[in-house]
């Protein structure tokens, strides 16, 4: 049997060209991403991280460089590969079910009990009927995860997924989102500004450098789950992670 290579990204580069000028965003990043895994990135703001993230879901295609899932060139959108925003994005005329199953119809019997399996997976049993307006920004964001799921997609990109959430709903997100992704096994790569988000969540915390944006290091977290915040082992890696971003800003501030 041939080894699926969910995500395979090699010599990346990427310019935005405006008129006469142009910014190069990505330079020759490289990064291999297996079935399952969940990684972290992390860097400081506009390093290219949701450019990065724009290119693996194939929602910008002009780039140099292999971006491949399962051996095939990314260069549009698609259902395989899920994209979660900031914020929810969901339909507010439809229900929290309606939201998941989105273009497909609740009316086939298979779509109506995958949409129920996710909706017991992001724990929203008895909302099925909300509407967005009635449901908190972790619910929304709960059903949006929940939508994405349902096209089984071979990786789920998050941009900053629980930025807008208070500290209390983002760790009980944190802990929801490693929840299914324990359940599913889906490959998950996520970018955020918090340390404690990349490394809690992370089998791997890819930390980026900016200008142009390229991979400064990856730190791996040999830590079991459910992690503990103020465990040594925790903090150690914390420590090292803050250290290389540390160490990038330094060498950034005397170029
Ligand atoms: N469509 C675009 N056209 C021109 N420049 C762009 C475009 N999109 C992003 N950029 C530039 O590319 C760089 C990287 O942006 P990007 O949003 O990927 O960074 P980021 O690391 O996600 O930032 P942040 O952490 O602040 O969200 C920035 O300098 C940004 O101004």
């Amino acid at each position: 049997m041939v080894d699926s290579e969910p995500l395979v990204i090699h010599g990346l580069n990427k310019t935005f060209h405006n008129g006469q000028t142009s910014l190069k965003v990505l330079s020759n990043i490289n990064l291999r991403v297996e079935q399952g895994e969940l990684i972290t990135v992390i860097g400081p703001s506009g390093c290219g991280k949701s450019t990065l993230l724009k290119v693996i879901a194939g929602l910008d295609a002009e780039y140099d460089g292999v971006v491949k899932i399962d051996r095939e060139q990314i260069h549009q959108p698609g259902v395989d590969k899920g994209f979660i925003f900031q914020e929810h994005r969901l339909f507010p005329w439809l229900t929290v079910e309606g939201n998941i199953a989105a273009d497909l119809s609740l009316k086939n019997p298979e779509v109506r009990a995958k949409v129920r399996d996710l909706i017991r997976l992001v724990h929203l049993e008895g909302f099925e009927k909300s509407f967005p307006r009635q449901l908190s920004g972790g619910m929304a964001q709960r059903v949006a995860i929940a939508r994405a799921l349902l096209r089984d997609p071979k990786v789920l990109l998050m941009d900053e997924p629980f930025a807008a959430l208070d500290a209390f709903t983002r760790a009980h997100m944190q802990d929801v989102l490693l929840d299914i992704w324990e359940q599913n096994k889906t490959t998950m790569i996520l970018v955020t500004h918090d340390i404690d988000e990349a490394v809690v969540l992370a089998q791997r915390v890819v930390i980026m450098s900016a200008k142009p944006g390229t991979i400064h290091s990856v730190v791996p977290v040999d830590i079991p789950h459910p992690r503990k915040r103020s465990s040594n082992e925790f903090l150690e890696v914390r420590r090292n992670v803050l250290a290389q971003l540390e160490a990038h800003m330094l060498q950034h501030t005397e170029q």
